[in-house]
């Protein structure tokens, strides 16, 4: 087996299409020569003296993108990568040949982006909805039917290689089982289950945005009809649109997905801050993700990046990437992209998965872990009445109510300072001793015009993170001697018993770290 050659992604998600190549396909007979032993593609493009080979690599639907790339949209053939299997995380990027510092791996013609500037011009009134909705929806009304190929006659080679479903992401599993009769499958009724309530929470809000974006794209069908007829996956019904019980959102999701797991930021509007400034990227979309920024493969910056201005041609600039400035990689390496310094919360809530680590790396602080403890904290202020609400009125004000979390990296472990700020306002709340001087005086402490309210308030509050601590740490126990699940009976699909092990080394993360924050209370470490 090559390095290049396709496996079936074992493990974890997301699961891509591996079969048939498209139907439709047309070739280029100048471009093509066909080898006597397969039909897959080979083919060599003479009428370019630079340009190279691009070889059969047994995987159809990336050679069709690739072959789209090409042909289509005149990309330079893509030799240093090329995608396969990546235990536990679907397919990855590899180095194709040895990639020394800062390889230039490809350009992706701004043609073949799927964002705003191209997809725009082919949507009644597009400005009415964001960039998300509008890329969702486009993928929706061209998902690929079965094993078929996407008959989309704009980016089908594309949207025909990205992932045929979702089953393994948690948002899935919350929008099957919230339909009537429930839809989901008994193991992902008990995954939800099995979630520390902080992962529970951050999950609702997806699920909130994604509801949102599903009422915009009703709204924009039912006011622009003829949007419709850039469908080219049977032909939902304008009904099916305004109905959030129709089979339709299922369909939603897996579109939804894919812009929410795989877009990158794309300056393509004027303010650099725009939510719209994103895009799908063919190729770059098959990066795993590290979070080692030094080894991650990264864009090269352009006019647009430089004067901070969006490109001026009508669909913007071609995206060039290339691989880490610091390391080199031999061939069939795994080339990573770092999809931003996320605690494992966040990156199992938008994306499915998290940072694995041992209890050492989490111990020693090598491994960045977070605990959100706002449904620990919470209880400890509404438990004191009166005094627990004018707390938090100060702390709204203030804007530190909420988003309390405890770190494990750098060492020593430490509580982040909206912990320490909400916790020491806490204190004075629960002291005998007169309010008004001390909140004058935790005040000043924001303002850095002293470090602490008191010796007293100082031991008082770090006494109350030990307690807090403590309360992450009883309830882990409890979920890492019984997650919850049938990990052990094989119930489920393949990804199953993977996203179980997440759960447990979530709940170890949750307990480990509040252990070593509890460790820094006690070696009175200063925060
Ligand atoms: C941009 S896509 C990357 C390509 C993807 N693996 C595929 O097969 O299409 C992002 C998705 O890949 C998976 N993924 C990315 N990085 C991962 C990692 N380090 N570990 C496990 N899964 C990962 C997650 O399912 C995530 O939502």
């Amino acid at each position: 087996m090559t390095n290049c050659e396709l496996r079936s992604p074992v493990g974890g998600p997301p699961v891509t299409r591996t079969g048939a190549r498209s139907p439709k396909r047309v070739r280029l007979a100048s471009f093509v020569v066909p080898t006597p032993t397969n039909n897959i593609l080979s083919f060599m493009q003479v009428s370019d003296a630079s340009a190279t080979s691009l070889s059969p690599s047994n995987d159809a639907p990336w050679d069709d993108l690739l072959e789209w790339l090409v042909e289509g949209h005149g990309m330079k053939v893509p030799e240093h990568i090329c995608r396969k299997a990546s235990a536990g995380a679907g397919f990855g990027l590899y180095a194709a040949k040895p990639c020394p510092p800062s390889t230039s791996l490809f350009t992706i013609p701004a043609k073949a982006l799927m964002n705003l500037r191209t997809l725009a011009p082919h949507y009644p009134d597009a400005s009415a909805i964001s960039a998300t909705c509008l890329i969702a929806l486009h993928l929706l009304l061209n998902r690929p039917q079965g094993d078929s190929a996407s008959l989309d006659p704009l980016f089908g080679p594309y949207i025909s290689v990205l992932p045929v479903d979702f089953s393994s992401h948690p948002l899935a599993w919350l929008v099957r089982c919230g339909r009537e009769p429930p839809g989901c499958a008994p193991c992902e009724e008990k995954l939800l289950q099995a979630l520390p309530p902080s992962y529970t929470k951050s999950l609702s809000s997806l699920y909130d945005r994604f509801l949102v974006d599903w009422k915009n794209i009703s709204k924009y069908i039912s006011s622009h009809p003829e949007a419709l007829r850039n469908a080219h996956a049977g032909s939902p019904s304008i009904a099916a649109f305004q109905n959030s019980k129709d089979p339709l959102i299922v369909d939603f999701v897996w579109a939804w997905l894919n812009v929410n797991t795989r877009c990158i930021y794309r300056q393509l509007k004027a303010s650099r801050s725009h939510p719209d400034n994103l895009t799908l990227c063919p190729i770059l979309d098959f990066a795993n993700h590290t979070s080692d920024f030094s080894s991650s493969i990264s864009p090269v910056s352009s006019l647009t990046d430089i004067w901070q201005a969006p490109s001026k041609s009508p669909a913007g600039d071609d995206f060039t990437f290339i691989s880490s400035s610091k390391f080199s990689y031999p061939e069939g390496a795994e080339l990573f992209l770092n999809y931003g310094a996320h605690s494992n919360r966040t990156l199992f809530v938008e994306y499915g998965f998290i940072n694995r680590a041992t209890l050492d790396e989490i111990l020693e602080g090598s491994f960045s872990g977070e605990v959100d403890v706002e449904d620990i904290l919470q209880p400890m202020f509404t438990s004191i009445g009166d005094a627990g609400r004018e707390a938090r009125m100060i702390l709204d004000e203030e804007g530190y109510w909420g988003d309390w979390t405890l770190h494990s990296c750098p060492p020593p472990a430490y509580p982040s300072y909206r912990v320490i700020v909400a916790l020491r306002l806490l204190c004075i709340f629960t002291a005998p001793a007169p309010r008004e001087q001390a909140i004058k005086a935790w005040r000043e402490t924001l303002l850095g015009l002293r470090d602490r309210v008191s010796e007293d308030n100082e031991t008082a509050w770090r006494q109350k993170l030990a307690i807090c601590c403590r309360a992450v740490m009883e309830r882990a126990e409890i979920r890492c001697a019984s997650p919850g699940g049938n990990e052990g009976t094989g119930e489920g699909a393949g990804w199953v018993p993977w996203m179980w092990q997440n759960i447990a080394q979530v709940w170890q993360e949750e307990y480990y770290v509040a252990k070593a924050v509890e460790i820094s209370v006690m070696n009175n470490e200063m925060f």
